[in-house]
């Protein structure tokens, strides 16, 4: 790309929206513009919904995709149903936002080619690996990246298929590192697939996966594309950064709420941002937000199908009026280690995150008291049983066990005034639900409510109706 541009936007679209891309061919990406007034903006795009699920595993079930089925395969070959069915998935995907049948073949050939790359390339990894003298295990990071790229390579390749064919300057901008030798930083991928790209008239549609020599996945796992997308944006000094979601960012889930009881949140800073990635709400991956905000860039997320919509503005303001903003659940495991020898001996805390942390645990949230450390966390009952056998070891008199429970929290600024814990509290018990517990820490930003799962929805319902709709009427009234 020529000298560093002011003028740019570098923009994301999801995968939820990306299923519906062809209905933002006529609004967000032309709409009423012409000529030059379609260009200077930048879209990173992830893979079609549901495909990074098949190619890797699923987010929220754990159920295994193509890398799951291979990493487990012990060489026999049930992976190939797997990437079978990606195949389908695919191209029923592409079908399902292109017209013409000209792109629908190239892009069927674009999919038969990558995936007839990957499999030849996984057989011969696997007949490799059969000699002993190649371990399979050192290569599983590289497969994971492989595989989860193709995701992006066919969404890209789509998109710019989709828009060339509507007139549209688009270009396929493949950061995937498919059949690429170099090993190269994620700043040099991204520099030298832009090198010679005007943004001013062309419109560069790049993949959410790049690989690079850090590897993508190893620092930040699956929500990459929002990585890449922040380092697009600080990289190329954009104006602005915004990510295209299905719906406003809204103080619950629109599909559980109800779209008319949620409210656009109008504005809101980073710490509310982490706090959301925190809870599995990913309104923007940590480190993502980190890297715009070093960098200056503000970040909108909008609408994607309401484009006339300026969404929300995150940036590093405080709140002007405090107010719980969003009402969210996630399901979790509490990890429960009680041992009557705890109570003024120090160690036992750090011993139990080492554990988590070889195993790769993510915490979400903890209490404790004299004998007891609960670590709230999300993770596979799979790998919670090794941790628990791993701190029964170290600890053989310890009592441990997992409980399967949701997290409920009410995220907001400066909730200190609110009485957000007591009112919750209050809200839930008037609804006959039962809170296991709740935490508030000292810093306002977030109080977590701790219910059984089969109450998770009522329960953000119910707090969302008593924090959010009742207080915004209230100010409403005021005024
Ligand atoms: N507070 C919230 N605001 C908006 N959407 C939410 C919220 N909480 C959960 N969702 C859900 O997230 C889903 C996916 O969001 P989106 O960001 O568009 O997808 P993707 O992660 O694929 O980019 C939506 O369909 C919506 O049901
Ligand atoms: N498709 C990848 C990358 C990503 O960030 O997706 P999304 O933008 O749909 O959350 C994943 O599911 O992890």
């Amino acid at each position: 790309m020529a000298d560093t541009q002011k003028h740019h936007t570098v923009e994301k679209i999801g995968g939820t929206s990306m299923s519906r891309v062809n209905e933002l061919r006529d609004t967000l990406f032309i709409g009423g513009r012409q000529d030059a007034g379609l260009y200077n903006r930048i879209f990173v795009v992830s893979a079609f919904g549901g495909i990074t699920n098949l190619l890797l595993e699923h987010k929220k079930s754990g159920e295994a995709g193509v890398y799951a089925a291979f990493a487990n395969s012990d060489g026999d070959h049930g992976w190939h149903k797997a990437l079978d069915r990606v195949e389908r998935e695919m191209i029923r995907a592409h079908v399902a936002v292109l017209d013409h049948p000209g792109d629908i073949e190239r892009a069927d050939a674009f999919v038969r080619d990558r995936l007839l790359g990957a499999r030849n390339c996984l057989i011969d990894l696997q007949r490799l690996c059969s000699y002993g003298h190649f371990r399979l295990s050192e290569h599983m990071l590289q497969i994971r990246e492989l595989l989860s790229g193709l995701g992006e390579a066919h969404a890209a390749f789509a998109t710019s298929l989709m828009l060339q064919r509507a007139g549209v300057n688009a270009r396929f901008v493949d950061l995937s590192g498919w059949r690429d030798e170099g090993d190269v930083t994620l700043d040099q991928r991204i520099e030298g697939a832009l090198k010679d790209i005007d943004p001013a008239s062309e419109m560069p549609i790049v993949t959410g996966f790049a690989q690079c020599a850090e590897g993508l996945m190893r620092e930040f796992d699956r929500g990459y594309s929002e990585v890449t997308f922040s380092r697009l944006a600080a990289l190329t000094g954009a104006r602005e950064a915004i990510i295209h979601k299905e719906f406003h960012l809204s103080s619950a889930d629109p599909n559980l709420v109800g779209h008319d009881a949620v409210r656009k949140l109008g504005r809101t800073n980073y710490d509310v941002a982490d706090q959301l990635s925190n809870l599995g709400m990913e309104a923007i991956h940590p480190k993502a937000a980190k890297t715009l905000r070093q960098s200056g860039v503000p970040l909108r997320v909008t609408n994607a199908f309401e484009p006339d919509d300026p969404g929300t503005l995150i940036d590093d303001q405080p709140a002007e009026t405090p107010a719980v903003e969003i009402v969210t659940g996630l399901d979790l495991f509490a990890l429960e280690v009680f041992e009557q020898d705890m109570v003024g001996v120090k160690g036992y805390d750090a011993t139990i995150i080492d554990i988590l942390t070889r195993h790769n645990v993510r915490i979400v949230s903890k209490v404790s008291n004299a004998n007891t450390i609960t670590h709230y966390v999300d993770s596979s009952l799979k790998v919670l049983r090794r941790v628990e056998k791993d701190i029964q070891q170290k600890y053989p008199a310890a009592l441990i066990t997992s409980r399967s429970i949701s997290m409920v929290a009410a995220v907001g600024r400066d909730l200190d005034t609110l009485a957000v814990l007591s009112r919750g509290l209050n809200a839930l018990a008037d609804a006959g639900l039962e809170a296991i517990g709740a935490t508030q820490g000292p810093r306002p930003v977030d109080v977590q409510f701790i219910v059984e799962r089969e109450i998770m929805n009522p329960a953000i319902k119910t707090l969302h109706r008593a924090l959010v709709e009742t207080d915004a009427q209230a100010v409403k009234a005021a005024a």
